[in-house]
This record gives C-alpha cells, structure tokens and sequence, in this order.
C-alpha cells in the first residue's frame, strides 16, 4: 500500500532569535530526512517564535524573517517542508512556506485569525483569502493550513477536503491550559473524520512569557482514528506513516468526500509518486508513537515546569533566588525551580523575623536539605528594628497596623533584590493565584521578582499539587507539616491567613466562578455561596486590580490567567 511519510517537527522556539531559529529548524529538518520523511511540518511562525508581539511593528524583523526563510528553504531538498513565516505584501499575514529543492514554492496565509484570550493576531495581520492551493507531494494531494484555521468546521481544512486533499497538514502555535490537549484531540480527530482525510498536527512547545507550548503533536487518519501523538512538554519528532489507500477507499464511500465542482489548483511541489513498494512503517521505535497523556496534576506541574526552565533560559539567568518560609507556596516553587534548571542553580534564603516561628526556620531547613540546594539565613531584624526606629516620630500617638507588617515583607524584598543585583540571581515571587486575586501580598514586598512561577495556580491546588509532588518523589520530598500546618503569613504574633480572609476551600469556589468564569457577585451568590462573603471577595479582587498590574508574569495553566488572558480597568466601578 501506498504511504506518505510525514516528520510532525515539534520543536522549541524563542522569540526574535531569527539565527537560533533557522539553526532549530535545519537540525530536526535533517533529522526529519534521515528518518525518510516525505514531508517535515514546522510549528506556526517557527522562524520568529510565536506570539511576536510588536516586534511585528518593525519592518527591519518582517525582513529578517524573510531572508531566515529563504535560508532554510535554499537547504531543502526532496523532503518537502512547512514552515511557518512572516509574509508581506502590502499587509503581514502569518503565513506557512512550502519549500522544496532549494527554493519556496509555495504560500499558504492563515485565514482565521484568532483575537480572543491570549490572541491578538487582528492587531498584526490580514487574513488569507480560501485556500488558493492544493499542494501535490509525491503524486498526494496535500493541504495546508495554521493553527485557529483547524477550528472552524467549515474552514480551510473542508474547503482542501472537497478538493481532494488526502492529507491536511495544520502547523501550530497552541498554547496549554489545563484540559486543552484532550479538547484538542477531540475536534481535531472530528475534522480529520469529517474531511475524510488524514490529518496532522504539528504544535509548538516551549516558553514565551507568559504561555506555556505543551506540544502533544498528533497524527488522524481519514476515520479521525489517532496514529500517533508526541510527548508533551518535551521536544520531538513524530515521524508517522499515513496510508494513503483507504483515504481514497473512504472517499468512495462517503458522500462527504464527493469532489466539488470547483476544484482548487494542484501545485507540484515533489515528484516521485508513492509507490506500494516504499518501505513499511516501522513496527516500533520513533515511528508512530503514541505518548501517554499525563494525570492533570502532573501535566499542570510539568507545564509550570516548563514556564519556569524557558523564562530563565531564554533570558538568560544561571541561577534562581528564593525566600523560604517553611509555607507551602515558597516551597512549591523552590521544587519547581529545582525540577526546572537542577539544584545547582537555585538559591533558597531564610529570613526570620522577631514574629517567625521556630517550625518555619526548620521546615525551611529540612526543604533545603531534601532538594540540595544553596540555602543561607539573613534574619531581617537588624532592618525590622532600623525601620521601625526611623519611622517613630513620624509614626507617633498612631497604633501599630498592617503598616508595620509590610514594613517585614518589604524588607526581604530589598534582601532578595540585593543578592539578585550582586549575583545576577532572578528572583522567583511565590505569590499564588487565590493572593493574587484578592491582592494578599504586599506590594513591593513578597511581590518581588521576576517571575512568578504559581501566579495562575489556586490555592488549594497548590496543595494538590505539592502532595502529588510527594507521591512521584514517593517519599516526603516536601516535609509533612509544610502541607498540613495552617498557612500564615507570620506578620504578627499567631497570624493566620483564615483570621483575615475565607478558608481557602470557600474562597477559590468563588474565585474560580469570578475569575476563570467571568460570572458576577450575583451570579455566583444566586449559585448558593454565602452573599457576604461573596461581596467581599469580590470587591477585594477588583480593588486589588493595580496590585496584579505591577507584579511579575507567570505561566499560564488555566484557561484564565491574570495577564494578557485578562483585561479588567483598574479603574472600575462596576459591582455586579
Ligand atoms: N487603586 C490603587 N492604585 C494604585 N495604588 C493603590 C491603589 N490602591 C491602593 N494603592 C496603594 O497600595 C498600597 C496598599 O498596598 P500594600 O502596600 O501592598 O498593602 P495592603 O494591600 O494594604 O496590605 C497587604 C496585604 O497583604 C497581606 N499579606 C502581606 C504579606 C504577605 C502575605 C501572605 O501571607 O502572602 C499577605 C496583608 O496581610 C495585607 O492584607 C496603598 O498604601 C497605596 O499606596
Ligand atoms: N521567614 C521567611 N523567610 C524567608 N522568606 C519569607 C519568610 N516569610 C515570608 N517569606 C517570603 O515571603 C512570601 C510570602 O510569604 P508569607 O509567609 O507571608 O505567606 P504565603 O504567601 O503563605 O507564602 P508561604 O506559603 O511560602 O509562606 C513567602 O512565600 C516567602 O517567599
Ligand atoms: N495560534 C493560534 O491560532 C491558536 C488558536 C487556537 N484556537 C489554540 O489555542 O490552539
């Protein structure tokens, strides 16, 4: 039987590293040869990492990114390959090459344009019209087409189906939220089914500020039976045979596949047909894997994971710093910090204070020890005293209040800022997203840093997430009582966070129905929470808008992230 083998190249890009880019992109090209692939399928704008932004506004990176094109397309040979660019005429569209024998020989511009959540692409580019083009690869129809276009039933993929196309390729820049990748393979098996032609998926994976590429590149037949899948989180190359007989077979058979009246023009792009005696896939090995999908505690883990080693890598930081309060959220990210770059590059600091309990120092301690990780103890009293003493007079007749315990949090912050000026050391907030929604952090104090690995996580799934953490190590990695003693913020004298705010089981409900869901105060006290409670938080998450506007970026994991994800005035008087 007759087989088109294709190279799903899911590889690791970094944003405006045009020469970096160009070099990935030839490496798993060369590998996508070796292995004997008629075609290798490269990530959506793979030679500028995706999303740009506004390095989009400057026409000196379209050109760059046009001479980087013609770079690779001058390397290919037989082996067809689809990459994603910049184009321009007199608009940019986010566009995919198709390129063969040395040269581009074909342009394939995206036609929808995703502008919701994360997504501004209306911002930068004109939509493509229909697909122009089928494109013939050793004798099979091929079609191609980028990311959102595989989203719409009745989008480019149907229109090259009821050309003829035996095979749709569609190349991608999909971000990860938690459940994506199954919601993904639902509706892509279904365009597959419906187009009545093999499909595959080429994502991206990898880093970029605030968006986390979890791969999971994935290969259909024309049944939407999946063939094989990619790994997630990890660099790979899915190398997948596609049967090209029962496509046609099926097409005979289902009135879905029926020839249109008009057809769109073939462009050959590679030669020598495929023949019955071509080589058969392989039995096992790289060929035709299907990767297991992960539990959702470790695929959110692993996600963070990845946020965490592409943000330090890709700007370029040896060593991570961290304040280690013996609390679970510091010490979820120092694992994090530790699974992302190893235990040699990360730093923990203890830094008690006259309020700091005798467990938090030794928590702190044990964590340390268990990970292996640089920890040292600066005690913060010294400056706690200095600034108390220097705000006296100022502060005469007046009771001391939340004032004085900011004064604590702030003077780590400027402990961790000076050992990140003096080493080069980034300095990882450890702000969840249950304190970040109702501004529980002091500004300018535990909101230091640059990166804020558990922004997006809630938390009572920081919890979660730590105890599944033990289970994989499968033993107390993080110590016991980090996991079951009562967060504090240990600011004053027996301080707990469930004195000042709901017991996080009542809050992040709340949160999740305010934030991820967009549902108002009123929707969501009418679904039965308790009213005033309901108000309060609410007015707290509002309120505390400008707070989340000046703390570091964090990778996003849920399908609402504070950031780009969400847009809300800071100044709002809106109270539904
Ligand atoms: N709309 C607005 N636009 C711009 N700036 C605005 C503002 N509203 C207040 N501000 C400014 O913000 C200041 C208030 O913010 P900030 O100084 O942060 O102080 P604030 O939010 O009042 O207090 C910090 C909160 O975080 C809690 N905390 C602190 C440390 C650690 C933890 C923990 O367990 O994780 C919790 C603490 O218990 C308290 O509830 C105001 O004094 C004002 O300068
Ligand atoms: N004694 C301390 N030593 C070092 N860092 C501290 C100390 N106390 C607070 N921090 C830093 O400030 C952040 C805010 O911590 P805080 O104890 O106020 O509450 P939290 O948000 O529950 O965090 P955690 O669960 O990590 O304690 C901590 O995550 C930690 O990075
Ligand atoms: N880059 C894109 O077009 C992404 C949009 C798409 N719906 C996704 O999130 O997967």
């Amino acid at each position: 039987m007759a087989r088109l083998r294709i190279a799903a190249c899911q590889i690791d890009t970094h944003v405006g590293d045009l020469d970096g880019n160009v070099e990935r992109v030839l490496d798993a090209y060369r590998a996508a040869t070796e292995a004997g692939a008629d075609l290798a399928a490269f990530p959506e704008l793979a030679l500028t990492g995706y999303p740009p932004d506004d390095l989009l506004l400057k026409p000196g990176f379209v050109t760059a990114n046009l001479e980087a094109l013609h770079e690779v397309a001058a390397a290919t040979g037989d082996c067809v390959a689809v990459i994603g660019f910049v184009d321009l005429d007199r608009d940019l569209h986010n566009a995919a090459a198709v390129c063969a024998g040395g040269e581009v020989r074909g342009v394939y511009r995206k036609c929808e344009l995703p502008n919701y959540a994360v997504f501004d692409e209306l911002r930068y580019f004109g939509r493509g019209r229909q697909p122009e083009t089928l494109y013939s690869v050793r004798g099979v129809p091929v079609g191609v087409s980028i990311c959102e276009d595989a989203w719409s039933p009745t989008g480019p993929i149907a229109d090259q189906a009821d050309s003829g196309a035996e095979v749709v390729i569609n190349i991608n820049a999909s971000p990860y939220a938690e459940g994506k990748p199954a919601r993904r393979e639902r509706m892509l098996a279904t365009r597959a089914a419906d187009a009545s032609a093999a499909l595959v998926y080429v994502n991206q994976v990898g880093a970029q500020d605030e968006l986390v590429f979890d791969g999971g590149s994935m290969a259909f037949d024309a049944d939407g039976t999946l063939l094989a899948r990619s790994p997630q989180m990890v660099e790979d190359l899915l190398v997948v045979d596609i049967d090209i007989g029962p496509v046609y077979r099926k097409r005979l058979l289902d009135p879905r596949g029926r020839p249109v009246d008009e057809q769109l023009p073939v462009l050959e792009v590679s030669s020598t047909p495929v023949t019955g005696g071509d080589p058969p896939a392989h039995a096992d090995g790289p060929i035709a894997h299907i990767a297991p999908v992960m539990a959702p505690d470790d695929e959110v883990w692993e996600a963070l994971v990845l946020g965490t080693r592409g943000y330090v890598e890709k700007n370029g930081f040896s060593d991570v710093v961290i304040g280690l309060s013996g609390g679970i959220d510091s010490s979820i990210v120092a694992v994090l910090a530790v699974d992302a770059i190893g235990p040699d590059r990360v730093h923990t600091v203890a830094m008690p204070s006259r309020y700091s309990s005798d467990h938090s120092l030794s928590d702190a301690e044990k964590l340390a020890a268990n990970l292996g990780v640089d920890h040292r103890t600066i005690p913060i009293e010294p400056a706690h005293a200095a600034m108390l003493e220097m705000l006296a007079p100022s502060f005469a007749g007046l009771d001391p209040d939340l004032t004085e315990e900011n004064v604590q949090s702030r003077i780590r912050g400027q402990v961790l800022m000076a050992l990140s000026n003096k080493m080069g050391w980034l300095v990882l907030s450890t702000g969840n997203k249950s304190e970040a929604a109702v501004g529980y952090a002091t500004l300018y104090g535990d909101t230091v840093g640059g990166y804020a690995l558990i922004r997006d996580v809630l938390k009572t799934r920081v919890f979660a997430l730590g105890r599944r953490r033990n289970e994989r190590a499968g033993h107390d990695l993080i110590p016991d009582a980090v996991l079951t003693k009562p967060p504090s913020a240990e600011l004053r004298p027996d301080q707990r966070d469930d004195e000042t705010l709901p017991p996080y089981e009542e809050l992040d409900p709340i949160l999740h129905a305010y934030i991820e869901l967009d549902h108002t105060a009123s929707e969501i006290i009418a679904a039965g929470h308790d009213a005033e409670v309901v108000r309060r938080v609410t007015l707290l998450v509002d309120r505390a808008e400008y707070k989340r506007r000046q703390s570091p970026p964090g990778p996003r994991v849920t399908g609402k992230a504070f950031g780009k994800d969400r847009r809300l005035p800071i100044t709002n008087g809106f109270r539904g």
